[in-house]
């Protein structure tokens, strides 16, 4: 990690293999660790730029050789937010476009609410700016897709295909974002 003072953090949060780190990868260039063991390895990644810290964080819902670790990596993700909601001012939450879908019907069906309608509802409780990343776009048949996750998230939606590095729609909504903020010295954060 880097040294400083932190007063900005913009974390990336979602299930596990949905392709936030590939997205992470995309934007800032910055190879961050991928774990052998998914779910196991409950620890942060971690990215700063003057006083910027970029956080991916380690993906929920993942059952990994019959253990349902899911529970154990929410509860370390909700603590995470919990505790440094003070400054993280945005969030990407990252859904797999192709799978969410069938995923939340299974889930309502259950009389569960779906984990990401759940993450990004506790966001927005908190004040946390958020976007969801619509990735695996590219294995998207119907474009239609976004309405349906629409219909589970009242939020921005913008597609993304993290692995053929098309992730320009998130990276114009982060820039915007901390415009906004009148943050233009935090520019450099992004890729060339
Ligand atoms: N088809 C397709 N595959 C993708 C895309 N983005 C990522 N992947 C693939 O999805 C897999 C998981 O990607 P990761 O970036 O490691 O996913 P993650 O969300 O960081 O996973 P955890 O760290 O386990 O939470 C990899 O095999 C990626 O190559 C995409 O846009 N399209
Ligand atoms: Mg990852």
């Amino acid at each position: 990690m880097g040294s400083g003072r932190v007063n900005i953090e913009i974390i990336f949060a979602g299930r596990s293999n949905v392709g936030k780190s590939t997205l992470f990868y995309q934007l800032f260039g910055v190879k961050v660790r991928r774990g052998k063991k998914p779910g196991t390895t409950i620890k942060p990644n971690h990215l700063q730029y003057r006083d910027l810290l970029v956080t991916d964080l380690p993906g929920f819902g993942y059952v990994w050789k019959g253990r349902n670790l899911s529970e154990k990596v929410k509860d370390f993700v909700v603590r995470y937010i919990e505790e440094n909601a003070h400054r993280i001012k945005l969030a990407v939450e990252v859904i797999d476009a192709k799978a969410f879908c069938e995923i939340a019907e299974r889930w309502d069906k259950r009389g569960y609410i779906p984990v990401e309608v759940e993450m990004f509802d506790f966001l927005k409780e908190l004040g946390i700016e958020t976007v969801v990343a619509a990735n695996k776009f590219d294995k998207v048949e119907n474009e239609s897709v976004i309405e349906e996750i629409r219909k589970w998230i009242k939020g921005e939606i913008i597609p993304t295909s993290a692995k053929k590095g098309e992730v320009e729609g998130i990276r114009r909504w982060l820039k915007s974002k901390l415009v906004e903020m009148g943050r233009h010295d935090l520019m450099g954060v992004f890729r060339k």
